[in-house]
């Protein structure tokens, strides 16, 4: 199945330079999309609760913060930017009463369209600029003349321009520099949360812990661990995304190599590839949207607790010290990249 990815070329700035935009939320991609967006000479107004921490940030950096919805009111674009479990509430209170026809809702991920949380009327134009990759890095990568890849894709297309006004705000963020592929909300959703449970996130976490645990446990040296299993992960990842899994494996020594192909597929099993159908299956479904969003509306019981058992594992411990003396990996994450 071929897909149709759009450049630079393809899109043309001037359509979302016309527009005011509302970014709702200022967290990983909100600062990202909005610093980009306004250095890309497009009118740009941040949405944040009174109160919100993250209104300083945003107006130390000369942005105009109004609340989510005088924002919304404002704006022909309204991007939203927030967490994905607070944003059906932010829709219903605060952008809803102030959507009409001629306005755009765009989304930086298709969750709660995928799911029904949120039911945009017919005439408005519902779109998605999803970048793949963190926020930081997409602000990062922008600043520095790159830019990260993203997915766009028309739920609602009730102007007949909707798709060439997300190339275009693609394109403020830099994300056509490096290419834009045309997809569907369901495509984006299901693939996204599929990728950061089973194989970036979740995945590499775990990984990245349990060879630490079977190392250490062993009675190997922490130190030794870590550099092993996380910190030239790092190094070993940049050869795979500079020329794929080939190039790795041409820098690598034929002792590593033989043993990544012949010891990798006993670690990452038929037992692992059938657990990762199920948790596609479980996404698919609808099963992991229902379990987080009652997850969320019950406090977060279990996500505080996992996330407390994760700060905790020593491998933070041997890390934090190690990455200490290293004064170009510990490179803090700013909200102005
Ligand atoms: N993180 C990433 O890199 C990626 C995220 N996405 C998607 O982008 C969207 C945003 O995610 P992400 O950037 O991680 O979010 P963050 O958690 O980083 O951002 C939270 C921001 O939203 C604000 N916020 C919280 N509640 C409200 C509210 N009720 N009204 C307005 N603003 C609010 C927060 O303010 P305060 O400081 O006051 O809490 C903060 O500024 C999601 O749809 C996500 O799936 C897509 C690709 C990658
Ligand atoms: C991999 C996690 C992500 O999907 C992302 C940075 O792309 C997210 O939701 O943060
Ligand atoms: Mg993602
Ligand atoms: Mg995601």
């Amino acid at each position: 199945m071929s897909v149709e990815v759009y450049y630079d070329d393809d899109a043309d700035l001037g359509l979302i330079q016309a527009k005011k935009v509302a970014v709702i939320g200022y967290g990983s991609q909100g600062h990202a999309h909005a610093l980009s967006l306004r250095d890309s000479g497009v009118d740009v107004v941040i949405g944040l609760p009174e109160g919100s921490k993250s209104r300083p940030k945003a107006e130390e950096q000369g942005l105009r913060v109004l609340t989510p919805a005088e924002a919304a009111a404002e704006a022909d674009v309204i991007m939203i930017l927030a967490p994905d479990t607070a944003q059906r509430h932010i829709y219903a209170e605060s952008i809803a009463p102030n959507l009409g026809a001629g306005k755009a809702l765009f989304f930086g991920h298709g969750f709660n369209i995928r799911y029904g949380l949120i039911k945009p009327p017919a005439d408005v134009d519902v779109a998605m600029v999803a970048p793949k990759g963190p926020g930081h890095l997409v602000r990062r990568q922008y600043v520095d003349g790159k830019g990260v890849p993203c997915l766009v894709a028309v739920e609602q297309d009730a102007s007949g321009g909707a798709l060439a006004l997300a190339l275009s705000y693609a394109k403020g963020i830099g994300g056509t520099r490096a290419g834009a592929i045309k997809t569907t909300f369901t495509e984006e959703t299901e693939t996204d949360l599929f990728g950061e449970q089973a194989v970036l996130c979740g995945g590499a976490a775990a990984l990245v812990q349990t060879g630490f645990e079977v190392l250490t446990e062993a009675g190997y040296a922490p130190e030794v661990a870590y550099f092993e299993c996380l910190h030239e992960l790092k190094l070993i990842v940049d050869l795979m995304y500079e020329g794929g899994i080939a190039r790795m494996r041409y820098s690598v020594s034929d002792t590593a190599e033989y043993g990544d192909l012949s010891r990798g597929p006993r670690v990452i099993d038929g037992r692992v590839k059938e657990e990762m159908r199920k948790i596609l299956g479980e996404i698919q479904n609808g099963e992991f949207a229902r379990e987080w969003v009652a997850e969320d509306e019950a406090g977060r019981p279990n996500f505080s607790k996992w996330q407390a058992e994760g700060a905790a594992h020593p491998i933070e411990e041997t890390g934090a010290k190690l990455r200490g003396m290293m004064s170009w990996v510990d490179r803090p994450i700013t909200e102005t990249a």
